[in-house]
């Protein structure tokens, strides 16, 4: 089986989840599998390679259960983007809407350095909401937003048209589309 079917084997349909209407995609299943956990670190680190990226900023929380691995592989910072008042210190903050509801997401502004390149890693893009945050605190700051990588883009609330209107050359991974 190619990785996208496995993924797609173990990936779980949960309907009204949070929410009437929304179908969560649940992905604890996945973590159970090392083997597979660590054949999509090794595709998303294939990825990162070629956008050249200088850190890896993994989006609170599911984000960080796919960004830490891929940073200790890559051998690259991890910096957390993290839920509003979270982080300690002086901190970039940006709004955003979920298919669920409203958040805020916060970058440690010492993270934050003009000219590098980053890398932005969470488990799913929907709305894009949420990843466009991210991307904004860092291009505000005078960061460059490399790339983008997802375990499941929901391709039907078009979220990386909402990505390439704020970094409109990024490069964007979805380990599997639905
Ligand atoms: O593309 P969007 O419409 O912004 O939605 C995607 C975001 O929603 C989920 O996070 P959630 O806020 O549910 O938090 P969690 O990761 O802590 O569960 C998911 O992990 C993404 O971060
Ligand atoms: N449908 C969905 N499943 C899981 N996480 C989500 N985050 C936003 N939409 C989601």
């Amino acid at each position: 089986m190619n990785l996208q079917n496995e993924l797609l084997s173990v990936i779980k349909d949960v309907p009204d989840f949070p929410k009437k209407g929304v179908i969560f995609k649940d992905i604890n299943p996945l973590f159970k599998d090392p083997q597979l956990m660590k054949k999509v670190t090794a595709q998303m680190a294939e990825f990162a390679k070629l956008t050249n990226i200088q850190h890896i900023v993994g989006i609170e929380s599911r984000g960080f259960f796919f960004g830490m691995p891929l940073a200790l592989e890559l051998n690259l910072p991890f910096i957390a983007a993290r839920k509003k008042g979270k982080l300690p210190g002086e901190v970039v903050s940006e709004s955003y809407a979920l298919e669920y509801g409203t958040d805020s997401i916060e970058i440690q502004k010492n993270s934050l350095l003009k000219g590098q390149r980053y890398l932005i890693v969470d488990d799913i893009i929907a709305t894009g909401g949420t990843a466009n945050a991210a991307a904004k605190i860092i291009q505000n700051s005078g960061g460059i937003v490399s790339g983008f990588t997802f375990l499941i883009e929901l391709t039907f609330l078009n979220g990386c048209e909402t990505l390439l209107k704020t970094t409109p050359h990024v490069q964007i991974q979805s380990l599997i589309k639905v």
